[in-house]
């Protein structure tokens, strides 16, 4: 039945204004506008059609993604969108691209990374797109171990160029997007030799493919590396591998912010330091926090909007079923997954403004910020795609049977976002570089230089040793202070017993080997008291319309408690809570799960989503789910014919002879 909002009953008892949350979820009323309006541009137009992505064969996927995006640069051109508008319409098209790595890390490397001049001759061409770029420093071999590459960059004096060379197979590089099949250009990170001495890692203007004929360049192999994991997905992108046969590109292509090689094949340090050749990860991790939310939530969105339409059991006197999301045990998993994805929104928020910050910093070369950068970069990018990629399967599984099927959208979302736990650094080896630096702040107490910015609880050491948890009934949990101050204390106290242990190794990178696993605990500790406080400070702000505030209130509780609840490991082995207190922890938890449930339906109408960008049957806003999923198998393509084809050739005779088999 067209037209009739089957979530209607639903939507009556929201307690908030749905459209002010609309704007708190969007982060400002511009971005709400400016999104909307792209997500239903692309929604209306056919071209972005994408419900028959898992049944096309790679070659006709791909091609049909390479027919997307040059539409949608033309769209671009054609309505003169800007930075920030086509930047959201190239998302909500939902399909990965070489667009992604060209205008994603291609351009931010050379920004980051290229002299003014450098900057003035590429970044023209880039934005023109007359030349298409890739990012591509992984390799067969080495892509966590960064100077372990081993693709080698050689002066030569007497040309003033450097040789780009891959010596052996496992320096071939591996995985690159764009790569594959499109990209005429690519940052290509190499080993750099001067007069037979390594300098270390360094990124490379490098040309591969002819702008005449697209045919890569003498020297160069280039080719997709196969297919990736589910159907659909992440197989629209053409990852790429490349080998260089001694290759000759002009000095001037080493991008040379960071150090400049001279016409005589000397190397000069800029004031700035060597870690900015990993500039381009940071800048994107924090992007993927940001997309983090993006993902998690249209997972949330699916899974609540079809928790609500779903019933099972409890029927009497032949009255309706209960729905699923009545069910506790579906809100303590699905509530949860809601409040991450605002959590994950707002801590994304924060980390764009740290990023922004760090960066005006480096400008003015001061560099004091950096490694507190990294250290949240790399260990909320982590944080933040591990529990979304788990949230998503989660979600498949909240919505039972159905969440199986590909019109459900979930497992084509989980295949797209699976990658996320890996590339841009793989998580557990993000987790320690988050570690190093806990165990560096934490050798670094008392030496008079006060830990600053989201370490400055470190400061309070010897108070959050000691303090005990004051909570005496559920409600108390309410209350901001005691649970900042229950995050603090965990993560203070998994760093010192880290650090304690570490201090008994006398070799501390063995010590630091051996106890990594206890570091990564505490390093996702000091992560989630991130997430936390991030939620916190938010509420300090102005949030103008009825009730939203309150339900914010709510999510934040929920965040903060089911993760008490899950870690009651912890937060009980440091002994600052009582197993009676985490007992209450969870009562309190409880009773929000209710406060939750008449809005949740609107807490997901609050992401604005259009059914296009959602690509769920089980998510569709008015609820209408059966008749759709009816209709939708009727569309696969295996139903073109009552009679499949294959019967003679192969059920027929297998028919026939069970017939015989029978007889005999
Ligand atoms: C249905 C749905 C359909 C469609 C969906 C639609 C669209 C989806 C579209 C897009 C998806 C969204 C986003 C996609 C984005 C990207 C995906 C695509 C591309 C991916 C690209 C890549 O993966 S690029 C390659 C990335 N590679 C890595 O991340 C490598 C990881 N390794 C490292 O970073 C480093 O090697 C290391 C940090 C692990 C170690 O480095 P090393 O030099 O050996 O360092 P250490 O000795 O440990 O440290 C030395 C000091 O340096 C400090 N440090 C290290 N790194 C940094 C840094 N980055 N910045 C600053 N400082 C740094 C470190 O702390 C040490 O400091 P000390 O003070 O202790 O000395
Ligand atoms: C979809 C996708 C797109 C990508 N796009 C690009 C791209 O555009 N450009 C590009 O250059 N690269 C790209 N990559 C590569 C990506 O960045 C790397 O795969 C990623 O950094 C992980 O490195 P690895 O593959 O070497 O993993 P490995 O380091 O080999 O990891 C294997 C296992 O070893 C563990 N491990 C490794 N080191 C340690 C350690 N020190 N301590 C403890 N455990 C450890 C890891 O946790 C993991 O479990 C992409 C990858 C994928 C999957």
């Amino acid at each position: 039945m067209e037209g009739v909002d089957y979530l209607a009953d639903e939507r009556k008892k929201t307690e908030f204004d749905v459209e002010e949350m609309k704007i708190v979820w969007a982060g400002s009323r511009h971005t709400f506008e400016v999104s909307d309006r792209m997500a239903k541009l692309v929604a209306n137009d056919p071209v972005f059609r994408k419900d028959d992505r898992v049944m096309l064969a790679r070659k006709d996927l791909f091609k049909n993604t390479l027919r997307k995006a040059t539409y949608a640069w033309k769209r671009i051109n054609e309505l003169r969108l800007s930075e920030e508008e086509a930047s959201k319409l190239r998302s909500f098209v939902d399909e990965p691209a070489f667009t992604d790595l060209h205008w994603g890390m291609f351009v931010p490397a050379i920004k980051g990374q290229g002299t003014d001049e450098q900057q003035k001759k590429w970044l023209p061409l880039a934005y023109k797109m007359q030349i298409i770029g890739c990012y591509a420093q992984t390799e067969l071999g080495h892509g966590s171990n960064v100077q372990g590459l081993e693709t080698t960059a050689t002066f030569d004096p007497q040309t003033d160029e450097f040789v780009i060379h891959s010596p052996t197979l496992t320096s071939s590089k591996w995985w690159p997007g764009g790569l594959g099949k499109v990209s005429t250009h690519g940052v290509v990170y190499a080993r750099l030799i001067l007069d037979g001495q390594e300098h270390g890692i360094h990124g490379f203007i490098v040309q591969l493919r002819s702008l005449e004929d697209h045919r890569p360049l003498p020297g160069i192999t280039v080719a997709d590396i196969g297919m990736k994991f589910g159907s659909g997905a992440y197989n629209t992108m053409d990852n790429g591998l490349l080998r260089f046969d001694h290759v000759r590109i002009p000095r001037d292509q080493m991008l040379m912010r960071v150090s400049q090689v001279t016409r005589d094949g000397k190397i000069v340090q800029s004031d700035v330091p060597r870690q900015l050749v990993y500039g381009t990860m940071v800048y994107v991790r924090q992007t993927i926090v940001q997309d983090a939310s993006i993902a998690l939530s249209r997972a949330v969105c699916i899974a609540t909007r079809y928790s609500a339409v779903r019933r099972q059991f409890g029927s009497s006197n032949g009255g309706p079923e209960t729905q699923v999301i009545d069910y506790k045990t579906q809100q303590s998993r699905l509530f949860p997954l809601l409040a991450s994805a605002y959590a994950f929104r707002f801590v994304g928020e924060w980390l764009k403004w740290l990023y922004t910050d760090v960066t005006q910093r480096l400008q003015a070369n001061d560099f004091s910020t950096l490694p507190e950068a990294h250290a949240c970069t790399a260990g909320l990018k982590s944080l933040t795609t591990s529990v979304t990629a788990d949230g998503i399967e989660e979600s498949r599984k909240l919505c039972g049977g159905h969440g199986y099927l590909a019109s459900s959208g979930l497992p084509e979302l989980f295949a797209v976002y699976v990658p996320a736990c890996t590339y841009e650094g793989d998580n557990t080896v993000l987790m320690l570089q988050v570690a190093r630096f806990l165990m560096k702040t934490v050798s670094q107490l008392g030496s008079g230089k006060p830990p600053v910015g989201t370490i400055s609880y470190m400061g309070r050491i010897e108070q959050l040793m000691q303090c005990r948890c004051a909570v005496k009934k559920a409600g108390d949990w309410l209350n901001p202070n005691a649970v900042l101050e229950a995050f603090e204390a965990r993560a203070a106290r998994m760093s010192v017993s880290c650090a304690q242990k570490l201090s008994k190794f006398s070799n501390p990178e063995e010590g630091f080997a051996e106890l990594s696993a206890d570091l990564v605990e505490a390093a996702v500790a000091h992560c989630q008291l991130i997430v936390v406080s991030k939620f916190f400070e938010k509420l300090q702000q102005d949030i103008p319309g009825k009730g939203v505030k309150r339900q914010l209130e709510v999510l934040c509780g929920v965040y903060s408690l089911h993760l008490l609840h899950k870690h009651q490991g912890d937060f009980l082995a440091t002994s600052y809570i009582t197993p009676k207190q985490a007992s209450l922890a969870n009562d309190q938890l409880r009773e929000l799960y209710s406060q939750v449930r008449p809005n949740a339906i609107a807490l997901v109408d609050a992401f604005n989503y259009t059914d296009h960008y959602l690509g769920s049957i089980l998510g569709c806003y008015d609820g209408n789910v059966y008749p759709k999923l009816y209709e939708a198998a009727w569309r696969d393509p295996l139903n073109d014919s009552v009679i499949p084809d294959g019967y003679e050739q192969y059920i027929r005779p297998l028919l026939k002879q069970q017939l015989r088999v029978a007889k005999l």
